[in-house]
């Protein structure tokens, strides 16, 4: 079945007086897609997010979620960030109806998706516990689980598991492509780890250096989940390494 696109970028440039951060940036996103983009340390990818979710202007070109300008008011746009963004002073289950609530959802809605979304994460048995007394993955949970929680248009992820060790990275991946599957919502995730990008994404956009340009575009062909040992997985990554070795 062919899926309909949910972001339409078109021309997009941003300078901040003189320094250009993207320049001319053209591409499509389907509904349910999960695309990750790979870019250098300072090449402009949280610009490019906060660009992308107009909080801030674009210089020119434009931003379209299904059809219409991008705008967080009239978009649904959930966010995870690197640095840790559960909320300490409420419960899991508190953190996870929080986004409902700022969105004056009504009291049944936000109970039920409550309820969904701590069944799926597996974090029934922490509803009543605050993040502090949880581990770091199970704290991650609550931030993924809160941000699918809102029923995002697009859920836009800022290099979440940068500073993470390789075994706890590996598990929240896969939760979030879990969850990518179950509930199919659009994702455009932002890292500079290759490895990560060609584990989770269907397509890999590989920005240039500053300022950014779409400099190429990959389709991941795997199923999920995926083996960083298969020959194809090595040969994707390696594609991608060669593009942008020059970083
Ligand atoms: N509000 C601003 N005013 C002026 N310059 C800015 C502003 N925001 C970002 N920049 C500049 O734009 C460039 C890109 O910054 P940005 O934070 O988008 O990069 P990044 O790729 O997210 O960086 P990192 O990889 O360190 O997270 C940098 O040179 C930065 O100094």
């Amino acid at each position: 079945m062919k899926k309909n696109v949910k972001v339409q970028v078109n021309n997009l440039c941003k300078s901040f007086g003189d320094l250009k951060v993207i320049e001319d940036c053209s591409f499509q996103i389907k509904e349910g897609e999960f695309v990750c983009v790979v870019g250098p340390t300072g090449c402009g990818k949280t610009t490019f997010l906060n660009v992308l979710s107009n909080l801030l202007e674009p210089t020119s070109g434009e931003v379209l979620i299904d059809g219409e300008k991008a705008s967080p008011r009239k978009h649904n746009l959930s966010f995870i960030f690197q640095e840790p963004s559960s909320l300490p002073w409420l419960t899991v289950e508190k953190n996870i109806a929080y986004g409902l609530k700022a969105k004056n959802k009504d009291k049944k809605y936000i109970q039920e998706q409550t309820e969904k979304i701590l069944d799926l994460m597996g974090l029934q048995k922490y509803r009543k516990a605050y993040p502090a007394e949880l581990s770091t993955s199970s704290e991650q949970k609550i931030v993924i689980g809160r941000a699918f929680a809102v029923n995002p248009d697009l859920l836009l992820m800022d290099e979440p598991y940068g500073q993470m060790d390789v075994k706890t990275r590996f598990y929240l991946e896969d939760e979030v492509i879990r969850m990518w599957k179950e509930l199919q919502k659009t994702i455009i995730f932002i890292t500079h780890n290759i490895e990560e990008a060609v584990y989770m994404a269907e397509r890999v956009l590989i920005l240039s250096n500053k300022p950014a340009k779409v400099k190429d575009e990959v389709v991941i062909d795997l199923p999920h989940p995926r083996r960083v040992d298969d020959p194809r997985f090595i040969e994707i990554r390696n594609y991608i390494t060669e593009q942008i070795k020059w970083w």
